[in-house]
C-alpha cells in the first residue's frame, strides 16, 4: 500500500470506523492498510494490567513502560512515525495531515488514563521519529477517536482515496479562510432563499462574494485565522 498505519489500543474495536466507508474502500483497493493491535497481547499478568499508579501521586493512573516498550518493538519499526495523541501534544493541522499523508508507515499509540509513562515516548525516540499531537483543546477519554480523526484527515489527501467529486484541492483552508455558506436545491425552502448572486451565472461577482462571506465568517469566529492586512485581527 501506498502508506501502512498500525494502531495501538486497548480498545481495539474503538477503531472500526477506519474501515468503513471511502476509508473502507481505500483499504479493499489496497491504497492505504489498516492492522490495529490490542495492547494486552502484550502484558505479562494473569490480570493483563496496562496501568499503574503515578509516582509523585495524584489522580488517575499511568500506562505502564514495561506493556508499551515490547509492544512498540513489534509494532513500530525505526523507518516508522510514532503519532501519540495527547492533548499536552502539538496543534494537529492540516499542513501536518499533508506531511502524515507523505508517510510510508505510521504508527498511532492510543493512551487513556492520565497517559503513557514518559520513558515510552523517550525510549522510542532514540530509535524513531516521534510526534506528540492534540487534535484540540479538550480531553478525550483516550487516543483513540483522535486517532480515527488525524487518520481520515490524513487518508483522504492520499490521490485516489477520494472520488475527484470530492475532491481535497478546494479544502476549507485553502486560501486560509474559513470556508462560507453553501447552498443547494430548493432555491427557497422554508420560505428561505438561495443568495441571488449565487444564481447570477456572472463566476466574478460570485467568487467575490464567496471570499467576503468567507472573510466576514473567518472575522466572527476565527480573527486568529485572518491575514495581518485584514481589519479584525486580534491584538
Ligand atoms: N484531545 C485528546 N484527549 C486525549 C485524552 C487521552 Br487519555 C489520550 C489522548 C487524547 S487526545
Amino acid at each position: 500500500p501506498t502508506l501502512r498505519i498500525d494502531v495501538v489500543s486497548i480498545f481495539p474495536e474503538y477503531l472500526t470506523p477506519l474501515r468503513a466507508a471511502l476509508l473502507g474502500r481505500a483499504i479493499d483497493r489496497g491504497i492505504i492498510s489498516v492492522d490495529v493491535h490490542d495492547l494486552r497481547d502484550w502484558t505479562h499478568d494473569v490480570h493483563r494490567g496496562v496501568d499503574d499508579s503515578p509516582y509523585g501521586g495524584g489522580p488517575g493512573m499511568v500506562m505502564k513502560p514495561e506493556v508499551w516498550g515490547p509492544c512498540l518493538d513489534d509494532v513500530c519499526p525505526d523507518d516508522a512515525l510514532l503519532v501519540v495523541p495527547t492533548p499536552a501534544g502539538v496543534p494537529f493541522t492540516q499542513s501536518m495531515a499533508e506531511d502524515l499523508s507523505r508517510e510510508r508507515h505510521l504508527v498511532f499509540a492510543c493512551g487513556r488514563y492520565e497517559g503513557i509513562d514518559q520513558r515510552v515516548v523517550d525510549d522510542a525516540a532514540t530509535r524513531t521519529r516521534v510526534l506528540e499531537v492534540s487534535i484540540g483543546d479538550f480531553v478525550l477519554i483516550g487516543g483513540e477517536v483522535a486517532t480515527i480523526a488525524m487518520v481520515e484527515a490524513t487518508v483522504r489527501l492520499i490521490d485516489g482515496v477520494l472520488g475527484n467529486a470530492a475532491s481535497h484541492q478546494q479544502d476549507s483552508f485553502s486560501d486560509g479562510l474559513l470556508e462560507g455558506p453553501s447552498y443547494t436545491r430548493p432555491e427557497v425552502w422554508r420560505g428561505l432563499a438561495v443568495p441571488a448572486v449565487l444564481r447570477s451565472g456572472d463566476h466574478a461577482k460570485i467568487e467575490k462574494w464567496r471570499h467576503e462571506e468567507s472573510l466576514q465568517r473567518t472575522r466572527s469566529r476565527r480573527p486568529d485565522l485572518l491575514p495581518a492586512d485584514e481589519p479584525g485581527q486580534p491584538d
